[in-house]
């Protein structure tokens, strides 16, 4: 059994709480939203997750020393705009030598650090934590399916292989597949970039578009996300692996992708901004744009539906003939990468 401290009490913090906690471990999941935790508290109900029950052994807090002394495992679990925030508040109460994991998928705008980096860049300000361990945690694996223990699949990212597979034994369980991986660079970016080619399918269908489309969206995406990754040192296996197809596959068709929602809501002509709201949860795609923007650039690496994306999301370009001039670029060999 791990104690585990969760920080973040969002859709897939408290998938992952609750599955921790069936498992055996001992949970205490931390919000920054005071009234967050006492409506999870008394409730027992997350509302974006409507069917899942919160285990009565999962303990809510609203001090966050609580939710980090004295762990195996700090899971990050908050949207990444909050990541560097969130490691600030925690960071007097991180003991140097904890396993930090994280779960959120992002790129930091103003510095492109991945979001472990973002910890890490945070915590170690103090000179006091110079051998915490940071674990990338990412796969194809929306909550509503984990909340409903359907079968999932995911990996767990550290150069460091014992720590990799101390992560892997804490979350292996039935219906959850843990893969460990050396490339935790690689593998945080496939989780960014991923979300804003799902945009891109959510698109397409929202103006009509079909699965010939998707399937186009979802290898081409590869192809960018790849050509980026491997110059920036990821490794390819990465990029082939479940963090990366197997999760620009997952968030490009499914129902419950908010990345492809929010997309098909553009498509349809709503604003990004009436789009966010509607769908409710954080729509991680729409926040990785200008770090991916800028990545392109920084390594010279082409990436046109990244920039079509943003060119219909963040500039108003109309998104039909927007697809059309990506069709209608300069002629390719798929051989070239
Ligand atoms: N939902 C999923 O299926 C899923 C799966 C894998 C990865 N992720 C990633 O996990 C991260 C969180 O996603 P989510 O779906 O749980 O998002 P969410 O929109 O459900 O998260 C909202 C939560 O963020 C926290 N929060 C709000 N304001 C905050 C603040 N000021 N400071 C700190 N925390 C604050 C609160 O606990 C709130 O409930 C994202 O990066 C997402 O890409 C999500
Ligand atoms: O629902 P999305 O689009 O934010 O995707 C969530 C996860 O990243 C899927 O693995």
């Amino acid at each position: 059994m791990a104690k585990i401290g969760v920080l973040g009490a969002g859709t897939w913090g408290m998938a992952l709480a609750r599955m921790l906690s069936n498992s055996g471990h001992e949970v205490t999941v931390w919000s920054a939203l005071p009234q967050e935790v006492d409506e999870l508290s008394t409730t027992r109900r997350q509302k974006n997750l409507p069917g899942m029950v919160i285990p009565d052994a999962i303990k809510f807090t609203k001090n966050v020393e609580e939710a980090c002394e004295n762990k195996d495992i700090i899971l990050f679990a908050v949207p990444s705009v909050f990541v560097r925030s969130t490691a600030k508040t925690a960071a007097p109460f991180i003991p140097d030598g904890q396993i930090i994991v994280d779960v959120a998928k992002g790129i930091e705008p103003d510095t492109l650090l991945t979001l472990t980096e973002v910890i890490a860049d945070e915590l170690k300000k103090d000179g006091k934590h110079d051998n915490v361990h940071y674990v990338a945690l990412s796969g194809p694996t929306h909550a509503e399916e984990v909340a409903k223990d359907l079968p999932t699949t995911i990996v767990s990212a550290c150069e460091d292989k014992e720590i990799a597979e101390k992560v892997q034994d804490v979350f292996m369980n039935q219906n959850m597949r843990v893969y460990t991986n050396s490339d935790r660079l690689g593998v945080e970016l496939c989780g960014a970039l991923k979300n804003i080619i799902a945009l891109a399918s959510g698109i397409c269908s929202g103006l009509g578009y079909g699965d010939n489309m998707r399937a186009a969206l979802i290898i081409r995406g590869m192809a960018e996300i790849k050509r980026l990754g491997l110059k920036m040192g990821g490794k390819e296996a990465s990029f082939d692996g479940l963090a990366g197809m197997g999760d620009l596959i997952v968030t490009a068709t499914s129902k419950e992708s908010r990345n492809n929602n929010a997309g098909y809501l553009i498509g349809q002509g709503k604003s990004a901004e009436e789009a966010k709201k509607e769908v409710g949860m954080v729509v991680e795609g729409i926040n990785a744009i200008p770090a991916a923007l800028e990545l392109a650039k920084k390594y010279d690496v082409e990436m046109p539906i990244v920039f079509a994306v943003d060119a219909v999301v963040n500039h108003g370009a109309d998104a039909r003939k927007t697809i059309i001039s990506l069709m209608n670029r300069e002629k390719k060999s798929e051989m070239v990468i």
